[in-house]
């Protein structure tokens, strides 16, 4: 089977005025269809670039980033990228904004339109069709972004921190809607967050990263008792705690060279 994602001997390196930075160097990484990845490690490991050169938003300096086998030579509908921020534009209503994607690809017609509507449904969200973001809580607002984002239907879905601006309790419900959501679709996705407990909750796996230069440290398979619940119950799950230590010592040898950015709170982001 092709991988949805692959990255081979894959470096990054940015070229400013007054040096060269090497932000990543010789990452090799297959995603399959239906897989659910996450990254975690310190600030500066080169996560943002990761998912900037998986997007199509830049291009690798060395190594190759496959989408079902071929290059990524540009942004392309069949991946769908989701914020921190939800970057929805307060002049339009919810419905016009969940449908921007589709807008912007030439696809909205009646059937789509009606597709975003379901979606939006879905996601207990039939009632806001018609207001503005201002009107929406925080969370409400991440649905619509994540309604915009599927509407197009891309293959894979990146996330970068979509939670991390949320209370508490609303991130949870969103982490299991999102998860159950992808699942059902069989979308792949792959995302980069602080919260090694959310890390854990969400993935099949979980990939850590060192940083100078940014580079795979290990990688942890999640047992299936844990990644078959939802995020919520996962984190009761037997083994669930164990394995947070054993990342988070992983974690700590980087915070000894001063490098770990990564939340403790086996709950709290
Ligand atoms: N546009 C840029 N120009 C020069 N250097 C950059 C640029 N963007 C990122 N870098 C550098 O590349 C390295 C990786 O940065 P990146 O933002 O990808 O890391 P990150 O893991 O996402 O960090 P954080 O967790 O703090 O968001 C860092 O050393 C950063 O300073």
């Amino acid at each position: 089977m092709v991988p949805v994602v692959e990255l081979r001997d894959l470096d990054h390196l940015y070229l400013t005025d007054r040096e060269a930075i090497l932000a990543l160097k010789g990452l090799n990484l297959a995603v399959d269809a239906g897989e659910f990845i996450s990254l975690v490690g310190p600030s500066g490991c080169g996560k943002t670039t990761l998912l900037s050169l998986i997007a199509g938003l830049l291009s690798p300096s060395r190594g190759q980033v496959l989408l079902h086998g071929k290059p990524i030579t540009g942004p392309t509908p069949e991946i769908g990228y989701m914020l921190q921020q939800d970057y929805l534009f307060p002049w339009r209503t919810i419905l016009s904004n969940a449908q921007l994607g589709l807008e912007l690809t030439g696809r909205l017609n009646e059937e789509s339109s009606l597709m975003v509507q379901d979606l939006l449904d879905g996601m207990g969200l039939g009632n806001t069709t018609n207001q503005y973001p201002h009107q929406l809580s925080g969370g409400m607002r991440q649905r619509v972004a994540l309604v915009r984002t599927l509407a197009t239907d891309p293959d894979l879905l990146l996330l970068d921190e979509p939670f991390s601006a949320l209370d508490y309790q609303t991130k949870l419900q969103l982490e299991d809607l999102v998860v159950d959501t992808l699942r059902q679709r069989g979308k792949t996705g792959i995302l980069v967050t602080h919260d090694l407990s959310e890390a854990i909750a969400v993935s099949d796996r979980v990939i850590v990263l060192a940083a100078k230069p940014g580079r795979i440290r290990s990688t942890y398979m999640i047992p299936d008792n844990i990644r078959q619940m939802q995020p919520f119950y996962a984190r009761e799950e037997e083994g669930f705690n164990e394995l947070f230590q054993e990342i988070w010592r992983d974690l700590e040898t980087l915070e000894e060279r001063g490098l770990k950015n990564v939340s403790h709170a086996n709950s709290e982001g």
